[in-house]
Formats: C-alpha cells, structure tokens, sequence
C-alpha cells in the first residue's frame, strides 16, 4: 500500500503530449514500417568494443536511471554498421511504460514493445566533447534494442538489484565493471538505422540511430523495478512513479529507413 506521502500519479507532466520542435523534420522516435525499409548492401556489421571497467555509476536524472561510462578515452566505441567514424560510449538507459503494453520509443509495424534499451555514443573522431558532438549533424549514435516480456535476463539481475539505491531522481550510486554488451541481442547483424534526434531535450537532430531487429527478453519481475523508480526526488510532497517514459513517435518527413537485412 502507498503512504500518504507515496501518492503514486503515474503520468509525468513532462511526458504529457508530444514535445514537436519548430521545424523539426528529423524527430525520433518514429514508426518502422518494414515493407518501407530499404535494404542497404553497403550497411556493415556493427563492431562493438565495450570495456566493462569504464562503468562508473548510475543515476536517475528524473526521467531514466542511466549508466554512464568514462568517456575521456576510446576504451568503449562503437564502429561499423552505417557508421564512417568511431563513436564513444557514453552512457546508456531505458524507457518503459506502467504496463507490459507499451513503452518502446520506436515501434515496428506500429507494434508497441514493453520498454527500450539506448546505448547513447558520440563521434570521437570529429569531437572532443559529447556536449559538442550533440549539437551536430552526424554528432551521436544511439543504438536501440527493444525488450520483451520472458525470462529472466541474468545479466541484467546485477543492475536491477542497484536501482532502489537511486529510487529518487539526483540519487547516484557507483557502479561498476558492467559490460553492456551483455545486453545486446545475439545477432546485432541485422538492424534499421535512419537519421533523427534525440527523444529527450533538446532534441537535437544529431543521432544515427540503429534499431536492433532482434529484441531481448527480461523478466515480469525485472521491469517491475524499473517501475518502482521515482521521477521526483525525495524531498517533493507527491511522489511520482517512473513510467512511460517516453516520447510519442513523430512523423518520418520523407525520411528513408533503411535495413542492413533483405
Ligand atoms: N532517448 S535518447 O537516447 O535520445 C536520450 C535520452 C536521455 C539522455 C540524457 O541525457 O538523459 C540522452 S543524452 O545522454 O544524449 N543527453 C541529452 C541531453 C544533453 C545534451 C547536452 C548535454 C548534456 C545532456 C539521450
Ligand atoms: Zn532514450
């Protein structure tokens, strides 16, 4: 039961309607319709390289947890896929929904998954900051893996059993020696990748994003606790319950998707 003090709301204002930017023709998250996507040949494999001891902590910024990475050097990048440079890991987080219906960001065919995995990197190569490379055009990769609903993700356990640490939004723990790429799905060969922005302010549309086709699976149990976050810190009256975390998708404006499989 909820204390007086733990009035759960579940829709975060913040999240209420679509955040469009004036203009904005290059808006993530979008649907994928797959008859729609192109097969691109030339798309390489994804070549990623992810140091578990560049782990440092992980936090709720009050509308994720993220786990963030040292990014002050090229110990975990991301290369290859439809990528010219070397991209930096820098962090990476989820968003779900309060229900197992919905909560993807992207969809496929308009098919809602229950939440989104993000692995958010920068180009390395062209940049010397992330906080550069976020306001330009091929400035940032953000590679996207939706989750199911099955068994448990045994990987994934070591992190769940850090989030009621960082319940509250500004909460911070250390965190270390996680390797993300337990989270990736077995074939990273076959994705959708397209041009679009960031699904959080400022919407910058300076991401290639690449959509994993294959999804992973995590228990009822493990997304539970994603919902047990607080969007509110923990000095704020009315608590509010992390859930639907995510942006609604916004128009494709004659943007092409193209897929790395026939
Ligand atoms: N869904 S998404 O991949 O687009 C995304 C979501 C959240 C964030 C974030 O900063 O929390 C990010 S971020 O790490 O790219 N930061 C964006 C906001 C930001 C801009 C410039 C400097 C610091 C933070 C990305
Ligand atoms: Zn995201």
């Amino acid at each position: 039961a909820c204390s007086s003090k733990y009035v759960l709301s579940q829709v975060h204002p913040m999240w209420q309607g679509p955040l469009a930017v004036p203009g904005g023709d290059r808006q993530s998250p979008v649907d994928i319709v797959v008859r729609a996507s192109v097969f691109d040949s030339e798309l390489k494999p994804l070549v990623n390289n992810y140091d578990p001891d560049t782990c440092q902590q992980i936090w709720n910024n009050g509308y994720s947890f993220l786990v963030e990475y040292d990014d002050t050097t090229d110990k975990s990048t991301l290369k290859g896929g439809p990528l010219q440079d070397k991209f930096r890991l820098c962090q990476f987080h989820f968003h779900w929904g309060e229900s197992n219906a919905w909560g993807s960001e992207h969809t496929v065919d308009r098919k809602l998954f229950p939440a989104e995995l993000h692995l958010v990197h920068w180009n390395s190569d062209k940049y010397s900051l992330f906080e550069e490379a976020v306001m330009e055009d091929n400035g940032l990769a953000v590679i996207g893996v939706f989750l199911k609903v099955g068994k448990r993700h045994e990987g994934l356990q070591k992190l769940v059993d850090a989030l009621p640490a960082i319940r509250h939004k500004d909460s911070v723990v250390e965190f270390n020696r996680f390797d993300p790429a337990c989270l990736l799905p077995s074939n990273t060969d076959d994705y959708w990748t397209y041009h679009g922005s960031l699904t959080t302010p400022p919407l910058t549309e300076s991401v290639t994003w690449i959509i994993m086709k294959q999804h992973i699976e995590v228990s009822h149990d493990q997304l539970a606790v994603f919902r047990s976050l607080l969007f509110t810190s923990a000095e704020e009256d009315v608590q509010k319950s992390m859930v639907n975390n995510f942006r609604v998708q916004q128009p494709l404006c004659g943007r092409t998707v193209r897929s790395s499989f026939s």
